[in-house]
């Protein structure tokens, strides 16, 4: 029997350091080297394969997103699949996995073939998860998604989230992006949406046991008497104006999400979105970036409703997804204000227009909009120390990586006008 201190392999040998020549004469004699690699690479295997044998990982979770959502009829569903989408209703919080090795989550995004919807879906997409796409085709267009079309990790379904028959089958997370969020569309009222919409969805993750994530606003906060806003702060919203249709519609979103929570183990997630810009931004929805790109590249002036002295946020999308992401694997409810907090003059903000697109533009003035918020900036502490989150591109950088897309869609409809 080899004595441990004879031994060339033993710990002893060891101990006495070795130098640099010797140590890689050591490693490249009798094929050590070549065993090594091998041994990486048959572990690293096992860690990335590991998890989806383990009974002991991470259960499968779905999330939803509000404001699309997709229907998978349950009959559809291998019985295996069925079982594997119980989640535990109530308990405090189903671990979604992270980095190498995270399961394959089949994620309900409702409204995903809108603006904030689609950049979702794409991240989600290219980290491997499996997505449905629940959109009504409102304001959401096909050609965001279209893409995906073919990839079998993606499906796309034509629902309003108000009507009440959809008959959820597995999904692990349900995320809802389905609300007229811009203020023109504010005025065609979208209270529905909001409150019948997120119910729907707060039932199908009930049913289903997944996790759901309702996508909030900053308009929660009404015209607010606290700057920057917390989201400790209740707000200051007019019920009965033009914009309580949406703000209200979202307060109530989240009183609902909240009660289902408390009262049916439902996990949840709520997000306070703060203005959002970038590529796939309706044209014509009347927010105020949309608007003043548009214009400039239209050659028209810029249509600054009051005096322009009041202010806003703005983050570019991918932050906002990033955000997103962030808040549905982690741990906590929220609400969490998702935004920049560099804060702008819409005054401000045409100029930043004007430097990026064109310097020659005019502005012009209009009569602004009523119950309109003369200040908006959102205090983050909390996403950044929780969820260890914060936006990273500001304005000036964020703004010229929408112009291309906008170009190109005035283009094609100038072009097609012209048929
Ligand atoms: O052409 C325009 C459009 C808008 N504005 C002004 O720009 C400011 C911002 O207006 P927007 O319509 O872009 O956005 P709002 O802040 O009203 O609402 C937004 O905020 C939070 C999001 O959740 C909502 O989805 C979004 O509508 C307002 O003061 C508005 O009066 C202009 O000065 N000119």
């Amino acid at each position: 029997m080899p004595s441990i201190q004879t031994s060339p392999y033993s710990p002893k040998a060891l101990k006495h350091p070795r130098s640099l020549p010797r140590s890689i004469n050591y490693l490249l004699k009798e094929q050590r080297l070549l065993f090594i690699l091998v041994g990486i690479l048959i572990g690293s295997t096992f860690f990335i394969i590991q998890p989806s044998l383990s009974r002991f990982g991470p259960p499968d979770t779905h999330y939803s997103m509000p404001g699309s959502f997709s229907v998978t009829r349950r009959e559809e569903m291998p019985i295996s699949y069925q079982e594997s989408r119980t989640y535990r209703v109530g308990k405090v919080a189903g671990r979604v996995p992270v980095g190498i090795g995270r399961r394959r989550l089949r994620i309900v995004v409702t409204g995903g073939a809108g603006f904030v919807g689609s950049h979702l879906v794409d991240k989600l997409i290219a980290r491997g998860d499996d997505v449905i796409v629940i959109d009504n085709f409102f304001t959401g267009r096909k050609e965001n998604v279209m893409h995906h079309f073919g990839n079998p990790r993606f499906e796309l379904i034509r629902h309003d989230v108000v009507r009440t028959d959809i008959v959820g089958g597995g999904s692990d997370i349900s995320l809802g992006l389905s609300c007229l969020t811009s203020s023109l569309q504010i005025l065609d009222c979208d209270y529905k949406t909001n409150v019948m919409g997120t119910l729907n969805m707060l039932g199908l993750a009930k049913r289903i046991g997944a996790r759901f994530l309702l996508t909030s606003t900053s308009e929660v906060y009404g015209d607010p008497l606290e700057h920057p806003q917390k989201e400790t702060y209740w707000g200051n919203v007019n019920p009965i104006g033009v914009r309580s249709c949406y703000d209200e519609g979202k307060r109530t979103a989240e009183t609902l999400t909240m009660d289902y929570h408390r009262g049916a183990g439902v996990e949840e997630r709520i997000a306070r979105i703060f203005n959002t810009y970038g590529p796939r931004m309706c044209l014509d929805d009347g927010r105020v970036v949309s608007n003043f790109v548009a214009q400039a590249i239209r050659k028209q002036p810029l249509t600054v409703y009051g005096d322009g002295k009041q202010t806003r946020s703005f983050q570019y999308v991918s932050d906002l997804v990033d955000g997103l992401v962030a808040l549905m694997e982690g741990e906590h409810v929220g609400p969490f204000n998702l935004g920049n907090p560099g804060e702008f003059t819409m005054l401000e903000l045409a100029e930043v227009v004007k430097e990026t697109i064109d310097s020659s533009a005019t502005i012009e003035f209009r009569p602004n909009t009523a119950d309109d918020p003369h200040k908006r900036k959102p205090d983050i502490s909390r996403a950044k120390e929780l969820l260890n989150w914060e936006p990273k591109v500001p304005l000036r950088k964020g703004l010229p990586l929408m112009v291309t897309d906008f170009q190109n869609r005035i283009l094609n409809e100038d072009e097609g006008k012209g048929h």
